[in-house]
């Protein structure tokens, strides 16, 4: 290659390409000579997939894909997302981060250690894609229900956004997947000579801070406006309120999970026969997603008409160390303090089974990490308790579940109302197909992405968090609600994804954080469509290309180096 003509990218090596355009791109002789259809491609990919027995296999697949034929990736990821999300997402994708080094192959993402402090932002600078947009960044140290995996963690942010790319629309090149090496907690790892990140031990709480206030600033400084996602943090809560209000920021386990979990409560209350005064949630975890999720509750409680104080009072949390009470003895993390319970007359109750016997809840929500904790008993009793009780086992992957569907069917007589955050199958069940709901913060945290890009907000408001949730309980087509579905069917969250993306755009209108003129007083049909233009799809990328190359390599000669098939996270 010379210095006119930079290195082809992997969207140039697509075998749907035209000769012209792999002779414009110089990929020509490059790939077999076959101009292929998309559908061939994808019949190929098909096959390889179904060959490979394992799931970590059909993963690394994948990421071999991503990493060769970004855009035939993301045609395979968009049109099979119920089959290929498992994959690329929860489950799966908690074993890759497990065993990410020893898998490695390629770089996927950009790696900041602790080392580069004082000069992160040149570190930045070598990220090879001009036009970021978005970016997700973890520190490794919860990584889904999998503890603190350090820079294995990467996985999470390659698959947050592939998701993004997938379900949103945010053009692959424009997303940064960022893990910060800050030491690991996890000894196996430390001395494990394939382990890729630093050997020490995990930074305090104030150097992670200190280190994230750099980060902020060489990431604003290099793309303003970029949208920085925080996840799978041990202990979110300090950066989120250090950042809100100054980057254009949010934390998917609090803010995203809290939305997600929101929009599918909303239809699971109205289903359960219970009036909201009379809701009673027994949380188990007290973490970044359970606080999250009961405070996005509160609110939504609070809009049906009960005080601040009643509605904080239909919730219960329980920890390691119990139910979570005032006067329990140990001094409580700052962000469990508003649920502290002060009504339990001195007695503490040490385990879930207790707590469930005592609240005899209507919910049972489960962001625990602790996979099985809702046991056969319980459920019966929520059964016995509840005409429809609604169980939500959260925790990820599969393995951490609370419990599984089967089990939730089965000891309540098939009468909860459910959803998991890893997918489980459907379920035969008196004769009839049951569909278990997956509350997954991935059907908000593309909408709410894209519509922050989309409206230029300078912050991300709670309105604009609290629209999301709204927004994906309006998403359900009829038949969904009819059936007693409590979110979307998987394969419509692009559609879902503009739906909350619109919604968001409102709230930022409203909040007055926007800075796009341009859509100001666009009616929802004309910002429908508004939307759906920007959107990157790689079902139109071929032709997109064919017509660049056609318009812009005869106005420049043969032999253009506009890269038009970039699309690689590298
Ligand atoms: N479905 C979804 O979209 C999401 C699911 N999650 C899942 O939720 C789980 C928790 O995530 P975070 O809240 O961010 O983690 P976290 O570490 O902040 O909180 C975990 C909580 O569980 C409690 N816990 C842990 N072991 C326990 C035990 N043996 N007994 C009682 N309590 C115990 C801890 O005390 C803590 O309160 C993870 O498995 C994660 O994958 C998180 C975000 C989104
Ligand atoms: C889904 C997710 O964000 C988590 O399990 O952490
Ligand atoms: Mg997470």
């Amino acid at each position: 290659m010379t210095a006119a003509h930079p290195p082809p990218a992997t969207g140039d090596y697509d075998t749907s390409h035209s000769t012209a355009v792999r002779r414009y791109n110089h990929t020509y002789g490059l790939v077999p000579p076959a101009v292929e259809s998309l559908e061939t491609q994808e019949a190929r990919c098909l096959k390889q997939i179904a060959r490979r027995e394992k799931p970590i296999d059909k993963y690394l697949y994948l990421s071999g894909l991503r990493n060769t034929n970004v855009h035939l990736f993301y045609r395979l990821v968009t049109r099979h997302l119920k089959d290929m999300a498992p994959l690329i997402y929860t489950p799966t994708v908690g074993e890759a981060c497990l065993e990410w080094s020893n898998n490695y192959v390629q770089p996927e993402g950009m790696y900041i250690s602790y080392a580069d402090r004082g000069h992160i932002a040149s570190v930045v600078q070598n990220w090879p894609e001009p036009n970021v947009q978005i970016t997700v960044v973890t520190d490794g140290s919860r990584i889904l229900g999998l503890g603190d995996l350090g820079i294995n963690g990467m996985g999470i942010p390659v698959g947050k956004l592939a998701l993004y790319v997938a379900c949103s629309g945010i053009r692959p090149e424009a997303t940064l997947p960022l893990t910060l090496d800050l030491g690991t907690g996890n000894k196996e790892y430390r001395e494990d000579p394939l382990y890729m990140g630093s050997r020490r031990d995990k930074v305090t709480a104030e150097e992670e801070a200190e280190f994230l206030d750099e980060l902020m600033v060489a990431l604003t400084e290099k793309w303003p406006g970029i949208v920085i996602q925080f996840e799978d943090f041990k202990n979110p809560f300090p950066a989120l309120e250090r950042y809100q209000g100054k980057y254009t920021c949010f934390n998917d386990d609090i803010q995203g999970t809290g939305a997600v979990i929101l929009g599918g409560i909303v239809s699971a209350v109205r289903q359960s026969g219970t009036a909201v005064k009379d809701q009673r949630a027994v949380f188990f975890g007290a973490g970044s997603a359970g606080v999250g999720v009961a405070k996005q509750i509160v609110e939504y409680f609070m809009r049906e008409g009960l005080t601040e104080d009643e509605a904080r009072k239909c919730f219960w949390l329980v920890d390691t160390k119990g139910l979570v009470t005032n006067d329990r003895g140990d001094k409580l993390a700052e962000h469990k303090v508003y649920f502290s319970r002060d009504d339990n007359e001195g007695k503490q109750y040490k385990t879930l089974e207790e707590v469930v016997d005592h609240v005899q809840p209507t919910i049972l929500m489960g962001l625990s990490t602790m996979g099985g904790a809702f046991t056969p008993d319980m459920l019966t009793k929520m059964a016995k308790w509840n005409d429809r009780p609604i169980i939500f086992p959260l925790s990820n992957p599969s393995s951490k579940s609370e419990c599984t569907f089967e089990d939730a069917i089965k000891y309540t007589n098939g009468k909860c109302l459910f959803a998991s955050g890893s997918p489980f199958d459907d379920l035969e069940y008196n004769g009839k197909i049951l569909t278990p709901g997956q509350g997954n913060n991935m059907y908000v945290f593309p909408g709410i992405g894209l519509g922050t890009i989309l409206s230029q907000a300078t912050t991300i408001t709670q309105t604009m968090i609290y629209a999301s949730a709204t927004s994906l309980s309006h998403s359900l087509l009829p038949n969904e609600t009819s059936q007693g579905w409590l979110y979307p069917e998987i394969g419509r969250i692009r559609d879902v994804s503009v739906v909350v993306a619109m919604g968001v755009i409102r709230a930022a209108q409203k909040a007055g954080v926007d800075r796009e003129q341009s859509i100001k007083g666009m009616g929802d049909e004309e910002l429908e469509k508004w939307v759906r233009a920007k959107m990157y799809d790689p079902m139109e990328e071929t032709e997109r290309v064919e017509k660049e190359v056609k318009t812009f390599g005869m106005s420049n000669g043969v032999n253009g180096t506009a890269k038009a098939g970039r699309g690689s996270h590298l």
